[in-house]
C-alpha cells in the first residue's frame, strides 16, 4: 500500500505533524510521501494511494495558506476520485469556538463531494489543549490503519 501524507499549514504545525505521521509509517510501510498541498496537483490523487490529510484552519474558520491553491485548482477541474481513500486530521483552536477546526472540513467536502471515501475517526488537534499535535496523531493513527484494514 502506497501512503502520501498531505498537509496544509500556515505556521508549520501540520507541516510538523505530517512529517512525524510520515515517520512512524515508514517504520512498517515502503512507499511513504509526505507532501504540501500546495505542490500537490488534485488531479494526481489516485485510488492506488491511501492519503493522509492533516490540515489547520486560519483566518474565520478558512483553509491556511499553503492549501489554497490546491482548493482552487480542485475547483477549476474537480476530479473524479471514485476509489480513492483518504483519513483526515484537523488543526485548530477551540479559542475560535464556532470555527474550531474547520480548515480541514473545506478539503474534506470537496473529497466527499467527488466520490473520495473518509476511512477511520476524523482527527481533530486542539491548540488551547496540553497535548502536542503529533502525539494527538500517533495516537488516531492506528484506528486509522484498523479502519482500512492496513497492517500497521
Ligand atoms: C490568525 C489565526 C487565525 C486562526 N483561526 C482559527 C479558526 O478560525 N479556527 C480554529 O479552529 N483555529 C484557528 N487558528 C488556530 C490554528 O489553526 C492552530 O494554531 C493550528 O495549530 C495552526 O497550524 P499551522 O501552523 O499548521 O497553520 C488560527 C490561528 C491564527 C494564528
Amino acid at each position: 500500500m502506497k501512503f502520501t501524507i498531505l498537509y496544509g499549514t500556515e505556521s508549520g504545525n501540520a507541516e510538523l505533524i505530517a512529517e512525524d505521521l510520515g515517520a512512524a509509517l515508514s517504520e512498517q510501510h515502503d512507499d511513504v510521501a509526505v507532501h504540501d498541498l500546495q505542490q500537490t496537483d488534485p488531479g494526481s490523487l489516485s485510488p492506488d494511494t491511501f492519503y493522509l490529510i492533516v490540515c489547520s484552519t486560519h483566518g474565520e474558520g478558512d483553509l491556511p495558506n499553503s492549501a489554497i491553491p490546491f482548493a482552487e485548482a480542485f475547483d477549476a477541474t474537480p476530479p473524479d476520485l471514485t476509489g480513492v481513500r483518504y483519513a483526515m486530521f484537523g488543526l485548530g483552536d477551540t479559542f475560535y469556538e464556532e470555527t474550531y477546526s474547520q480548515g480541514s472540513e473545506h478539503i474534506d467536502r470537496r473529497f466527499a463531494a467527488q466520490g473520495a471515501e473518509r476511512v477511520g475517526e476524523y482527527g481533530r488537534h486542539d491548540a488551547s489543549s496540553w497535548e502536542l499535535g503529533s502525539d494527538a496523531a500517533l495516537e488516531w493513527l492506528p484506528g486509522v490503519l484498523e479502519s482500512a484494514a492496513i497492517p500497521a
